[in-house]
């Protein structure tokens, strides 16, 4: 941190959302002063005046601003957790406040994508270049090197009732792990690092594919057995399309992984499984998108992966059935029978 002590200054928090609200009660429970970005100077009134937050009670140390000028010069250490469809704009925004003595720990779990999926095509197929993770567009919106990202199972709302849980804290640099474990642990929260970013990253993006699919089979009551099969099939796949991207297989393997994927497949609090089982249920998916306040990144995801698998030819049965799905062109339960007849072929082919 060069010259800055950052525990005596204040943290940042961008993205007021569930998750944004539940890490900066984490942040402020340590007694550490957080400053919390509102997308909205009424909203962050609001906020200030209710002390609460996405249903979260706001601990005493949060202040709520809507100024990001006041967060980039306040604070050394920011967690960005916005929507990834949000998190270019919010980082355009930010980037005159900030630094190269910055630290940036996001917790956003999807891609941001360059691109109009409706221009792709055959002849311009939607490549790694269009699709950027988080950390991606941090370091190409700002001068910010110390860039890492918090991923793991992390319910924001089991995290809020003070539940016990654990996440890693991914950065290429041993100092920002230091920063992230220091800041976030406590007797009931659990701080691993991992040196590798991307996969990290891919796992909490990549596990929302199949926790929508997860949901379906709730949905469709078709019981526990199945729902292994499901996990497991999607921990596979995962792995295979996190490979193509620039991912190792390890991060899969881990808390971020199978840990994110294991919690968010199983729970009627994931937003991600909530819309699988609503698909099941016979809604369409704007209608559920509609309806839904908060977001559901994997929606986006398996429109994103279905293109990548093509491009990459990477077998991704579970994400173009989800795809198939989603746009109407196959019933939930015609796609459970259709992968049931699947030729997978040997169980586990990446180690
Ligand atoms: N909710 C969880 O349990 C959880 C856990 C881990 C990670 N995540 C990830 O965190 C991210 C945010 O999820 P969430 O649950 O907080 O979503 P949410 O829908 O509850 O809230 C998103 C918040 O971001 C704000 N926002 C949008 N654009 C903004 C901008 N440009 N600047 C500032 N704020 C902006 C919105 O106003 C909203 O308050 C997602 O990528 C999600 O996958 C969520
Ligand atoms: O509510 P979801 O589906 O976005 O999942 C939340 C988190 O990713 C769980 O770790």
């Amino acid at each position: 941190m060069g010259s800055k002590n950052t525990s005596e200054k204040p943290i940042g928090v961008i993205g007021a959302g569930s998750f944004g609200t539940a890490v900066s009660n984490i942040l402020a429970e340590k007694n550490q002063r957080v400053i919390l970005y509102a997308r909205t100077a009424e909203k962050a009134a609001l906020l200030n005046s209710t002390r609460e937050s996405s249903g979260h009670k706001l601990h005493d140390h949060i202040e709520v601003t809507n100024d990001l000028e006041y967060i980039g010069t306040s604070c050394d250490v920011i967690f960005p957790v916005v929507p990834s469809a949000n998190f270019r704009a919010m980082m355009k925004e930010l980037a005159p406040f900030l630094r190269p003595y910055h630290i940036l720990i996001h917790g956003t779990k999807g891609f941001d994508l360059n691109v109009d999926l409706k221009k792709i095509d055959a002849q311009n197929p939607l490549s790694r270049e269009h699709v950027r993770t988080m950390s991606e567009v941090i370091k190409e919106e700002s001068s910010v090197v110390r860039i890492g990202c918090l991923a793991g199972p992390n319910l924001a709302r089991e995290i809020s009732e003070k539940k016990p849980a654990a996440t890693v804290v991914a950065s290429h640099f041993d100092e920002v792990i230091r920063v992230g474990q220091n800041l976030l642990k406590n007797d009931r929260f659990l701080i691993y690092g991992s040196n590798d970013l991307i996969g990290i990253e891919l796992c909490g993006i990549l596990k929302n594919i199949i926790a929508v699919g997860a949901g379906t089979i709730a949905g469709l009551e078709l019981g526990e057995n199945a729902k292994a099969l499901f996990i497991s099939r999607g921990l596979v796949e995962m792995v295979h399309i996190g490979k193509a991207l620039g991912g190792n297989a390890e991060a899969f393997l881990g808390l971020a992984g199978v840990g994110d994927l294991v919690a968010t497949s199983s729970s009627h609090l994931s937003r991600n499984f909530t819309v699988g089982n609503r698909l099941a249920k016979g809604e369409t998916i704007d209608q559920i998108i509609e309806s839904m306040e908060e977001v559901a990144e994997g929606v986006k995801t398996i429109r994103i992966i279905n293109e990548l698998s093509q491009t990459y030819k990477v077998r991704c049965p579970i994400t173009e059935t989800l795809y198939r799905i989603i746009n109407q062109e196959m019933t939930v339960g015609d796609a459970h029978k259709y992968l049931m007849k699947f030729p997978f072929r040997a169980e586990i082919d990446f180690m």
